[in-house]
């Protein structure tokens, strides 16, 4: 059976609507015969719990800075608030989801990415027993980007990184949905393709930056791999999501 990682992050989490046509999608897709994985971030939720327990949060690059004392924080947030909203919207749309992290079933190995960055994280894919045992169940695996390093510390992974591990651990097609409709050219207009050279080149130019690099970067490392292209597209707009339903082309297409 054929299947896709698909990866939600951005306001998604503050918009009902949104989640709804979401998970409608997602068991138009089951039904269509994918077996379907999906991956969330929740930067919206991160920053409303640190600011609401007095913290101040800084990016740098597009990955959040994470001094220790805010992880606790951090992981409520993904692990707990984000996961259980969208593991709730899943089962009340038909669908039996598993929320998970990360951390579970070895999925995957963790270590911390630069010290500069305090607890977080980058991944490399590990076991897939856990997500293949729950697919061919039938059920959902939603997993949030918390990891555990070999120390047992909790660690902040990029969202759009921890999908592309999960797709590199089930070689699997992999779909990123944000809140833009795909990348953007300097005028605003959607790149429909964008390989390699032309993502340095963009970068290169800063029309690509900050969260879209990190996500440009990951898409790039996923098609690689599963040497497919992966989809950058956008939960927010029916049209977009119907196109992915009926399999048409949608968004941005990252080559490998
Ligand atoms: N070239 C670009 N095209 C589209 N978005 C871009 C581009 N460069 C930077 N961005 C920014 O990247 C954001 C998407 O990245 P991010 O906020 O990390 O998404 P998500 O939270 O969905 O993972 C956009 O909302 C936009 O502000
Ligand atoms: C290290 C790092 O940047 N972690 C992200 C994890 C959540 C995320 O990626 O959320 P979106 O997909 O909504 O952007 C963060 O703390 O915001």
């Amino acid at each position: 059976m054929k299947t896709m990682v698909i990866k939600v992050g951005g306001a998604l989490l503050a918009c009902e609507q949104g989640i709804e046509r979401l998970f409608d999608t997602l068991l138009g897709l089951k039904q269509g015969g994918w077996q379907l994985v999906l991956v969330h971030g929740g930067g919206v939720v991160v920053e409303q719990q640190l600011s609401a327990n007095g913290f101040v949060s800084e990016k740098l690059d597009g990955l959040r800075i994470t001094p220790a004392a805010q992880i606790p924080v951090v992981a409520g947030a993904l692990a707990g608030t984000a996961n259980t909203a969208l593991v709730a919207a899943a089962a009340k749309a038909g669908l039996v989801p598993v929320g998970l992290s990360l951390a579970d079933g070895e999925m995957v190995k963790a270590q911390v990415l630069n010290e500069s960055l305090g607890c977080v994280g980058e991944v490399v894919a590990k076991d897939a027993t856990l997500p293949k045992t729950l697919l061919q169940a039938g059920m959902l695996p939603i997993i949030s980007s918390i990891a555990v390093d070999e120390c047992g510390q909790l660690l902040n992974v990029n969202a759009d990184q921890a999908a592309t591990v999960i797709c590199q651990l089930l070689g699997a097609e992999l779909t990123l949905l944000s809140d833009v409709s795909g990348v953007l050219d300097g005028k605003g207009e959607l790149i429909p393709q964008l390989d390699q050279a032309e993502c340095d080149k963009q970068v290169a130019l800063g029309v690509i930056e900050g969260g879209m690099k990190v996500k440009v970067e990951a898409a790039l490392a996923a098609a690689k791999t599963i040497n497919n292209s992966v989809r950058i597209a956008s939960w927010r707009y029916p049209e977009q999501l119907a196109a992915l339903l009926d399999g048409q082309p949608v968004g941005t297409a990252v080559q490998p």
